[in-house]
């Protein structure tokens, strides 16, 4: 049996947001094995139409993927409307069961009009409560993301705990610095560090240290998802080459790159952070162990600005075959 829920009946929420990449599901996973969350119904929502966040929440015992809009904006009706029939179930044929609701947003997402939104709609906000927004900041992409995006800083301004992720590959002193202008942006949030979900210290402060001279930004061009079929049948020597060289020539742009492909090591969840390109995890064979729906195998989800997808298949077709 869950937890009870708040004494006036509400069910409690969890936002949990984050930049592209900043390591929201990596952190999660951390959280359910240690069994935190317990009861928690998980909401995870992707831009892309190809889910892959779900792949890494095993742990979930409950988990619904929300997945081809970003739940700030065009994803929101679709969040609202499942918030609603969550809602529902907890008082109806779930009563008892569900302790409460944690939703992992999609990168490109500010948990600030997510809380707005629910907070409006008349049914949610008697039903639900907002009870944490938890923002985590990539400690190796940070400083970058808070002085180019602007979405950076509105999602560490919704935050009420900032826990910066990544930690121990990064510089200590831009780390501190980082650390220093979040506490400037958001003075009110708790401020922690974990590295792959488990809690560490935080950066020593250095004296006479100032916080990042974060410039004014202007509108910028959208982010954007973009699916690349790269085909099931091996390749990939090709695809990694290739996506090297994309990586190398467009990294500037490409924010996130995540899918699943076939390997002759078995199928593995390929994944970048900018130009930092992750140790592929190897996913078990067996449907039945991942939670939420299936992979698509042989599909990639390249995240960035100014990319063109038949530009991109023609590119990737010239080189892989
Ligand atoms: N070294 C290190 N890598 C991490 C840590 N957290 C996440 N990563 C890596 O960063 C990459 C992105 O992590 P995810 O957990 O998928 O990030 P996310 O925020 O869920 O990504 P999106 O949903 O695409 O925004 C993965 O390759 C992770 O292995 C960490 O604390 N330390």
């Amino acid at each position: 049996m869950a937890e009870a829920t708040r004494s006036d009946g509400r069910l409690p929420v969890i936002i949990l947001g984050g930049f592209l990449g900043a390591g929201k599901s990596t952190w999660l996973r951390h959280q359910l094995h240690e069994g935190r969350f317990a009861g928690y119904h998980l909401l995870v929502n992707e831009a892309a139409e190809t889910p892959v966040d779900n792949l890494l929440l095993s742990g979930a015992r409950k988990i619904s993927v929300l997945a081809g809009g970003c739940a700030c904006c065009a994803g929101l009706p679709d969040l609202l409307a499942t918030l609603r029939a969550l809602c529902d179930a907890a008082s109806g044929k779930e009563a008892g069961r569900i302790a409460g609701i944690l939703l992992e947003t999609s990168g490109l997402a500010d948990p600030g009009r997510i809380a707005a939104a629910m907070a409006e709609d008349p049914v949610l906000s008697r039903r639900l409560v907002l009870d944490q927004t938890l923002v985590l900041v990539d400690s190796l992409h940070g400083v970058q993301q808070l002085t180019a995006e602007d979405l950076a800083r509105a999602q560490i301004e919704a935050a009420d705990e900032l826990i910066l992720t990544k930690p121990a590959a990064a510089d200590p002193v831009t780390l501190a610095r980082l650390a220093l202008s979040l506490s400037v942006l958001n003075p009110g949030a708790m401020l922690s560090a974990a590295e792959q979900g488990v809690a560490v210290p935080l950066p020593e402060p250095v004296p006479g240290l100032a916080p990042l001279d974060l410039p004014a930004l202007g509108r910028s061009e959208p982010i954007l998802p973009y699916r690349l079929d790269v085909g099931r049948d091996g390749g990939w020597v090709a695809l990694s080459t290739w996506l090297s060289a994309l990586l190398h020539a467009r990294g500037d742009d490409i924010v996130r790159i995540k899918g699943v492909v076939r390997t002759p090591a078995g199928r593995l969840l390929l994944q970048s952070v900018r130009r930092v390109v992750q140790s592929p995890e190897i996913l078990p064979d067996d449907d039945e162990a991942l939670a939420g729906p299936a992979p698509e195998e042989g599909v990639i989800v390249l995240i960035g600005r100014g990319m063109d997808a038949e530009r991109l298949a023609l590119s990737w077709r010239r080189f892989g075959t």
